[in-house]
C-alpha cells in the first residue's frame, strides 16, 4: 500500500507541548450516553421529542407522565462531516452518535421513593452527562408542580435528590470497601486510598454539594468515575423559557440562576431554550434556523472535554470522538488499537484550511501551500482535524 507524502512539517504544531491530558469527569466516547432530569412537568419529554425528533416520550400537560424511561438517537447536524464527505467524495457519512434517556420528572423525596423518580435515577447512573431542564417560564395553565416558577429552588430540589441518591451509593461503597480490608491478600494501601476518597465524597455530599464542583486529583477522579455518581456527571442545565424571551434572548430569572450556578457548580454550563419553540420548529421541519439545539449539543461535548477528529476517504468520513488533549496517537488508538503501537507520524488538515475548500480537493495545492501538516506523537489533536495516521508496517487509515 502506498503511504501518502508528508510535506510540510509546521514548527507551531509540532512543538505543541507534551500531552497534558488531565482526568475528566464522565467518560469519553464514540455513543454517549445522556440523561435528561428535571422536576416533573417542565418541559423534558417535548424537549426530548424536539432534540431526538422523534415521536417517542410522553409529553403532557400534567406532571409524571412520562413513567417508562425512553430511549432515542439523537440526529445532530453536522456540518463538519457533511462538507468533508463531500470534499474527499465519500460514499458513506458515520458521525459519533448521542443517546439521549428521558426520564420521569422528579419531586421532593425521589430518591427516597416520592413520585416516579427513584428509579429512574438509578437507570441513569450509566450516563455520561446529564442535562437538567429548569421551567423559567410562567403559564398558569401549566401546573408547577411547587406551584410557583423558582428555578433556583428548583435546582436545589433537584440536585438534593442527586445528592441523596449518591449519599446512597457512597455509603454501600464504603460499606463494602471496609468490609474487603478483611480479605487475606488485600491490597491495603489500594483500599485504604478507595475509603479516604469516600470519605472526603461522603462530607462534600453532606454539606450539600455536587461532587464535581469540588477540586479532586487525577487518582480520586479515576476512583469516582468508577462509582457512576449523579453528581460528579458534568450537567448542561437548560432554562426552559417562554419563545419570545428565547428570541429575545433574556428572561427574568436568568441572572439569579447564573449566580446560583457560578457558587455552586460553576463548571457546568447553561442554556436557554424555549421548548414551546423547538416543538413548533420540528413540527415546521425548519430546526435549523432558530433551535438551540446546536448550541446545546456543543455544550455538553464542551461539558464533558470532547473534541472531534474525522478520518476520510472514498468509502467514508467517519467523525471519532475524543477528550481535549489527547494526543495523535492516543487517537489513532481510537479507530484501532494496533495504529497506537505502530504510530509513526500523522498527515492532519485543519478545518480552518478546509472550511472554504471545493470538491474535488486538491491535495497537491493544499501541501505546497503548507497546509497538509506533519505531526508528531506529542500534537494534540483538535476540533475538525482530518487525520491520517502513517504506522510502520505501511498501514495507514
Ligand atoms: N417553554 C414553554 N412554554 C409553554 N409551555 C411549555 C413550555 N415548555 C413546555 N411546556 C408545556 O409544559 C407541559 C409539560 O411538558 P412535558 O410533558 O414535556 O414535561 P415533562 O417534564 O416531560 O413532565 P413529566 O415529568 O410529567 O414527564 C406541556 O404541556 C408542554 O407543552
Ligand atoms: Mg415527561
Amino acid at each position: 500500500m502506498s503511504l501518502r507524502s508528508f510535506s510540510t512539517s509546521t514548527a507551531a504544531l509540532a512543538a505543541k507541548k507534551a500531552s497534558t491530558m488531565t482526568k475528566y469527569f464522565g467518560r469519553p466516547s464514540n455513543n454517549l450516553l445522556l440523561g435528561l432530569v428535571g422536576l416533573a412537568n417542565v418541559g423534558k419529554s417535548t424537549f426530548f421529542q424536539a432534540i431526538t425528533k422523534s415521536t417517542l416520550g410522553n409529553p403532557a400537560n400534567y406532571p409524571f407522565a412520562t413513567i417508562e424511561p425512553e430511549k432515542s438517537l439523537i440526529v445532530v447536524e453536522l456540518p463538519k462531516l457533511d462538507h468533508y464527505a463531500q470534499l474527499f467524495g465519500s460514499e458513506k457519512k458515520l458521525p459519533s452518535t448521542l443517546t439521549i434517556y428521558d426520564i420521569a420528572g422528579l419531586t421532593r423525596n425521589a430518591s427516597s421513593g416520592e413520585g416516579m423518580g427513584n428509579k429512574f435515577l438509578a437507570d441513569i447512573r450509566q450516563v455520561d452527562g446529564l442535562f437538567q431542564m429548569v421551567r423559567g417560564f410562567r403559564n398558569d395553565e401549566i401546573i408547577h408542580i411547587e406551584n410557583d416558577v423558582n428555578p433556583v429552588r428548583d435546582m436545589e430540589v433537584v440536585n438534593d435528590e442527586l445528592i441523596l441518591k449518591d449519599l446512597e451509593y457512597v455509603e454501600t461503597g464504603l460499606e463494602l470497601a471496609t468490609k474487603s480490608l478483611k480479605k487475606p491478600n488485600v491490597n491495603r494501601a489500594v483500599v485504604d486510598f478507595e475509603l479516604a476518597t469516600l470519605n472526603r465524597v461522603l462530607d462534600t455530599l453532606y454539606e450539600g454539594k455536587k461532587v464535581i464542583s469540588e477540586t479532586w486529583s487525577e487518582e480520586e477522579i479515576e476512583l469516582i468515575n468508577s462509582y457512576n455518581l449523579l453528581t460528579a456527571k458534568p450537567t448542561v442545565y437548560l432554562l426552559n423559557v417562554s419563545e419570545s424571551d428565547y428570541l429575545q434572548g433574556q428572561n427574568e430569572f436568568l441572572e439569579q440562576v447564573q449566580a446560583w450556578m457560578g457558587q455552586h457548580c460553576k463548571d457546568d454550563k447553561l442554556v436557554m431554550v424555549s421548548v414551546e419553540l423547538e416543538s413548533k420548529l420540528q413540527e415546521l421541519g425548519d430546526a435549523e434556523r432558530a433551535s438551540a439545539i446546536p448550541t446545546i449539543v456543543d455544550e455538553m461535548r464542551s461539558a464533558l472535554h470532547l473534541v472531534s477528529f474525522y478520518t476520510c476517504g472514498p468509502k467514508e468520513a467517519r467523525q471519532w470522538t475524543v477528550r481535549e488533549g489527547t494526543t495523535a496517537p492516543e487517537g489513532a488508538g481510537v479507530i484501532h488499537t494496533d495504529l497506537q503501537k505502530t504510530f509513526i507520524s500523522a498527515q492532519v488538515y485543519k478545518w480552518q484550511d478546509l472550511e472554504r475548500e471545493k470538491a474535488p480537493l486538491n491535495e497537491a495545492g493544499l501541501k505546497a501551500a503548507g497546509k497538509q501538516h506533519r505531526c508528531g506523537k506529542k500534537y494534540e489533536l483538535e476540533d475538525g482535524d482530518v487525520m491520517v495516521v502513517k504506522a510502520a508496517g505501511g498501514r495507514t487509515r
